[in-house]
């Protein structure tokens, strides 16, 4: 894992892979709330395996996946929803995650069901239906079940594509994380060549939308 040999103590490291789906969801946090100066990010490199030595493992997230929030005290926080929640509430200003408990609940589950419809099924699919990170890597694949979860991922795109002919943004009428985990599902979605079809329009309208943002544009998994 490559390291920077400077580091502020109330630095924030991401254990991160800057062009994947998941990481490019904290990277839009991060880069929503500001914090990007308060931020290093730390290279876990996928396609070598890194994320399921014993050292990150053991060590950073028992899950094996990036990305990882550690904290300038140690603590660890994985899972991009948790990660996400840190931050935007890091400032008493929630602006992803809901400032009211009805916004909070109707923008979790609509980012939890952008997991399981869209960005969770396609990585399904990454890994079981495609060569995904590698014979190293992929020590078990079921392509059915990868193709399964593809097609269950082009459902989800219509469903989406449904909910934004109603509204602006996925959980109503402000951004939030929900958007952002749409967003790493169409990142995926383009890894794997899978993808909108033309009659999503209103999803494919607010994913130029999207693309538009600041937040998003600066992304690595964004430059050309
Ligand atoms: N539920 C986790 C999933 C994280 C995840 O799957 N991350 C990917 C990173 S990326 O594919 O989006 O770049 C990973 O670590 N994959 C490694 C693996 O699954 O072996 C989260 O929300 O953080």
């Amino acid at each position: 894992m490559a390291s920077s040999t400077t580091t502020n103590v109330n630095t924030m490291t991401v254990y991160d892979f800057p062009v994947g789906p998941y990481p490019t969801r904290v990277r839009i946090a991060i880069a929503e709330k500001k914090l990007q100066m308060k931020i290093r990010f730390e290279l876990v490199d996928l396609y070598k395996g890194e994320h399921k030595k014993p050292e990150f493992s053991e060590q950073k997230n028992y899950s094996g996946t990036l990305p990882v929030l550690e904290l300038a005290n140690g603590t660890l926080i994985s899972e991009c929803t948790a990660i996400t929640q840190y931050l935007d509430t890091l400032d008493g200003a929630p602006s992803l995650t809901g400032s009211t408990p009805l916004e909070q609940g109707i923008i979790h589950m609509m980012s939890k069901r952008a997991e399981i419809e869209l960005l969770d099924a396609i990585s399904v699919y990454f890994h079981h239906g495609t060569p995904g990170l590698g014979p190293l890597v992929e020590l078990y694949q079921n392509p059915e079940w990868g193709f399964r979860q593809r097609d269950k991922a082009l459902r989800g795109m219509h469903y989406f594509d449904k909910v934004l002919q109603q509204q602006p943004f996925i959980a109503g009428d402000k951004f939030s994380m929900a958007d952002i985990t749409v967003i790493g599902g169409l990142v995926f979605a383009a890894i794997v060549n899978l993808e909108i079809p033309a009659e999503c329009r209103a999803l494919l309208s607010w994913y130029e939308r999207m693309k538009s943002r600041e937040s998003v544009a600066t992304q690595p998994a964004f430059s050309s």
